[in-house]
């Protein structure tokens, strides 16, 4: 058991994984660069490394330490921290305020980083962590310590995975729950790495303690001086995130007990705002990696919830990109417990599956703009990448026809060959593609795949045609030209006079439901519907669409506004009103020369 604050009980390493997201791990780097690195930094932090401020209760303190941060991603003679500066801007700095020491990494603290990086992959061989910045931090004797924190999380994001090096002195590392203040302590001796996965931020902090100096480990060449390296992975995507707190500096970010937060930086002022909020994009954001993190950790689990799912439309109301993620992460779940049960030889497991795999029909639906291709062409990667050929189909009513290539939001000709994309642009303008037609060609496209064992993702946003797709056309009777001819007499008037209640009104008298569903002005559909409700169905339900294993996503934006925000900035308004004269001018030719 873990006990109360104040009695730090010291765990052995296998007990340390049980009790707290982390892992400890062993003379990581090979003795001699260990040895090579102490020397260099206990060098280079006697020279470079500085002490921050920080603020408690108006009072500024200075840190008992020094730090330096190192930034990976920077190729030597590169950028603009070189050996002896330091940055006012600081991009990995957790201390935002205060300059802090920012050093070039050398070739052995790369060679480290590179270590620290294969024992991640060891323990979680699917995650793309990999470190771009190392923070230095130096404790000479044991006043020299760390209060209790998580760690800001600014430049990091939600959930991160952060990888101590300990090297010289051997001290103790703490982590303490936060929701019960339980604590642990981990001896820390040269060459000794701790991994905090990304719960650790969450719900935990940790500490390096004071310490009595005779309780200090010493090391034959540091002493009573330890070095530590935190290696991170910076997500400079989220620069934009940044937020200016009340009195106009930026505002750190942090997590306690799951909850994301913006306040005022403590660190280098004497003034504090008091500013705190609540951080959704954060929150958010945390919540799709765990979502992912948990597809990828059990695939039997996202396997099971997959079938569950079958034949059903998922909608969700988180943003497109976490919903995108979570396509993925399902999918390729499933592919890679599929190949591992499949190379075991679990029989059973096979025989359920493998036929759901085999008629797999990946659908990807949602509102324009939100995303959907991008999500379909990660997903054709990474099933690509794990051997499976796929096909994407394209459903939607506009890009079918061939030239209406502005507004349509079509992917550009390079994109299109690097992942062709099936229907699209194989209907002249002057043809009407209804969705029975569609429907037919998908089907047909559909079938093609699947028997060159190809699995198709079918992605689009003609809800409709996903609809006659994934459930069935309605099993009504194919059009007959001359009920059409009759209805298109019976509404002329009401066009012409855009009566559109008036004409709303013929199809709600037969079917109210039908013609609450219609979208105003959408002439088109309230005529075939006409037609519909006059000739005799073959039968009441849909066609059926036995013998394939649809699984059908939703992608819904978390922000509408900002989606249509998008929508409307994407818009080239004068190369719409070209294409636009173009498709009218090549109709009128068309039907000029059809007399
Ligand atoms: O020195 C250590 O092991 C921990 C340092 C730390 O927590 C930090 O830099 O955020
Ligand atoms: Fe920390």
């Amino acid at each position: 058991m873990l006990r109360q604050t104040g009695c730090e009980r010291a765990v052995s390493d296998e007990e340390l994984t049980k009790l707290a997201p982390a892992h400890v791990l062993r003379r990581v780097l090979p003795s001699q660069l260990a040895t090579d690195l102490l020397k260099e930094l206990l060098h280079e932090s006697k020279e470079m490394w500085r002490s921050s401020s920080w603020v408690v209760r108006g009072k500024e303190h200075m840190t008992p330490r020094t730090t330096a941060m190192y930034d990976l991603s920077l190729e030597a003679g590169q950028g603009e921290a070189t050996k002896a500066s330091t940055q006012q801007t600081n991009p990995g700095a957790e201390e935002l305020h205060r300059p802090r020491a920012s050093c070039m990494p050398s070739e052995l603290l790369r060679q480290a980083a590179r270590c620290i990086h294969a024992a991640v992959k060891q323990h979680r061989p699917e995650s793309t962590w990999s470190p771009t910045l190392a923070l230095g931090n130096r404790y000479d004797d044991g006043r020299a310590c760390v209060g209790w924190h998580s760690d800001f999380l600014n430049s990091l994001g939600p959930r991160p995975i952060i990888v101590g090096l300990s090297l010289g002195a051997c001290r103790r590392f703490s982590l303490r729950r936060t929701s019960d203040h339980s604590v642990v302590a981990i001896p820390m001796p040269h060459n000794t790495v701790v991994i905090m996965w990304d719960d650790c931020q969450e719900e935990w902090e940790h500490s390096v303690p004071r310490q009595a100096d005779s309780s200090i480990g010493k090391h034959p060449v540091a002493g009573l001086v330890r070095i530590s390296l935190t290696f991170r992975m910076a997500r400079p995507e989220l620069a934009e995130k940044q937020k200016l707190c009340s009195c106009g500096r930026p505002s750190v970010l942090k997590s306690k007990g799951g909850r994301y937060y913006l306040a005022c930086s403590p660190m280098g002022t004497s003034s504090q705002c008091g500013f705190w909020e609540h951080c959704p994009w954060a929150q958010a954001e945390a919540e799709r990696l765990r979502t992912l993190q948990r597809w990828e950790a059990s695939p039997e689990a996202s396997v099971a919830s997959v079938a569950n799912a079958s034949r059903a439309e998922s909608q969700s109301k988180q943003s497109a990109k976490t919903f995108g993620q979570m396509v993925l992460g399902c999918c390729v779940g499933a592919w890679r417990w599929l190949s591992s049960t499949a190379s075991r030889g679990a029989a059973r497991a096979k025989a359920f599956l493998q036929p759901s795999m085999q008629n797999l029909v990946v659908v990807i639906a949602g509102p324009t703009a939100v995303g959907k291709s991008d999500v379909a062409v990660e997903l054709a990667k990474l099933l690509q990448s794990r051997g499976r050929k796929v096909r994407l189909i394209s459903a939607d009513s506009v890009q079918v026809y061939k030239g209406l290539d502005i507004g349509s939001n079509k992917p550009s000709l390079f994109e299109q060959e690097q992942w062709p994309i099936r229907l699209i642009d194989w209907v002249d303008p002057n043809r009407p593609c209804t969705a029975g037609v569609w429907t037919e060609a998908a089907i047909c496209q559909v079938d093609e795949a699947l028997l060159h064992d190809e699995t198709p993702i079918v992605v689009g946003g003609s809800c409709m045609y996903l609809d006659w797709l994934v459930h069935g056309e309605p099993d009504a009777a194919p059009s007959d030209p001359e009920v059409q001819a009759r209805i298109a007499a019976e509404l002329q008037p009401f066009q012409d006079s855009m009566d559109w209640d008036g004409a709303i009104a013929l199809l709600a008298a037969f079917d109210e439901e039908k013609a609450g569903r219609i979208t105003r002005n959408n002439w088109r559909q309230l005529s075939r519907q006409l037609e519909v409700v006059q000739t005799q169905p073959r039968s009441e339900g849909r066609v059926s669409r036995k013998g394939y294993d649809m699984r059908a996503f939703f992608l819904s934006p978390a922000d509408r506004q900002a989606l249509f925000h998008r929508i409307d900035s994407s818009l080239d308004h004068l190369q719409l009103l070209c294409s636009v004269c173009w498709t009218l001018q090549a109709a009128y030719y068309i039907s000029f020369m059809d007399g």
